[in-house]
């Protein structure tokens, strides 16, 4: 089976704080990966060193690798701005651009060049096609994408990650704050998508991990404990902390 990513002997320090330990992972081509643990176990942070979002973020050091592809996007001649059009990411709150519908997809296909108005029109369509939102939207796509619902704002935000053509999509808990009719959606979205994409999701929530995924990690206080077939993790978990965790005596 094909990995599109993997991370190899990664640790990551927060200053003097250790938040990840050797964590080695291969995350499969057009599946669903499931990033699991109780609060603070690391799962963001694993989450955003696949695109370098913590590069943002001061003290921080990284040891190991990350491989896209074979290639190590840590290497000081990746240029970040594409490895971000690669690897895409959508967070827990619904963060749309305060700008119109159109505008908020359209905004990373102009930013690598894109202008003409026919393939921004159609990159628009199939992105909010895509993210199962176009119908909603398709007589308003010059009104504000700030006067949209929690859940139809999270669909945009998907559609604004998938107008870049990415190959990978992040998701951080991105049905949290989401009531349960739009976080039905997003899930049965999310079974789409990985037609097309791979697709790596941290959730809280362990009906959704067992519904979704394909394959789940299993993280605690920095390592990762265990990683499976979704199926096998949830029937048969190889650890005893797995077991204790999503049978829910702890965490
Ligand atoms: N910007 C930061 N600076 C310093 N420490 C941080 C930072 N972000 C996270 N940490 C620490 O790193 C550890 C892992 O945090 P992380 O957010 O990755 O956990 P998580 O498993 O995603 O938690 P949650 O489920 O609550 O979101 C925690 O101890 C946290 O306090």
């Amino acid at each position: 089976m094909e990995n599109i990513m993997e991370t190899k002997s990664l640790h990551l320090y927060y200053g003097d704080n250790q938040a990840l330990k050797n964590i080695n992972l291969q995350m499969r081509k057009n599946k669903i990966t499931a990033l699991i643990g109780p609060s603070g176990c690391g799962k963001s942070t694993y989450l955003k060193t696949l695109n370098r979002m913590n590069d943002l973020i001061e003290h921080v050091k990284i040891e190991g690798q990350v491989l896209l592809e074979g290639q190590d996007i840590y290497d000081p001649k990746v240029d970040v701005t594409m490895l971000r059009k690669r690897v895409g990411m959508v967070f827990q709150k619904p963060n749309p651009f305060p700008m119109s519908i159109y505008d908020n997809v359209a905004y990373g296909p102009r930013i690598h060049g894109i202008k003409k108005r026919s393939q921004l029109d159609e990159l628009v369509e199939t992105s909010l096609r895509g993210a199962a939102l176009w119908d909603e939207v398709k007589d308003r796509l010059k009104k504000s994408a700030m006067g949209l619902s929690g859940g139809q704002q999270q669909r945009l935000c998907i559609a604004r990650a998938l107008a870049v053509s990415p190959q990978v999509l992040l998701m951080d808990e991105p049905t949290s704050a989401l009531d349960p009719i739009s976080t039905m959606k997003i899930e049965d979205l999310m079974v789409e998508l990985k037609e097309k994409y791979t697709v790596a999701i941290v959730t809280h929530n362990m009906q959704q991990a067992a519904r979704i995924s394909d394959y789940t990690a299993f993280f605690l206080v920095g390592e990762m404990v265990e990683y499976a077939d979704t199926e096998k993790m949830f029937s048969m978990p190889s650890d005893k902390r797995t077991e204790d965790y999503i049978t829910g005596r702890f965490g």
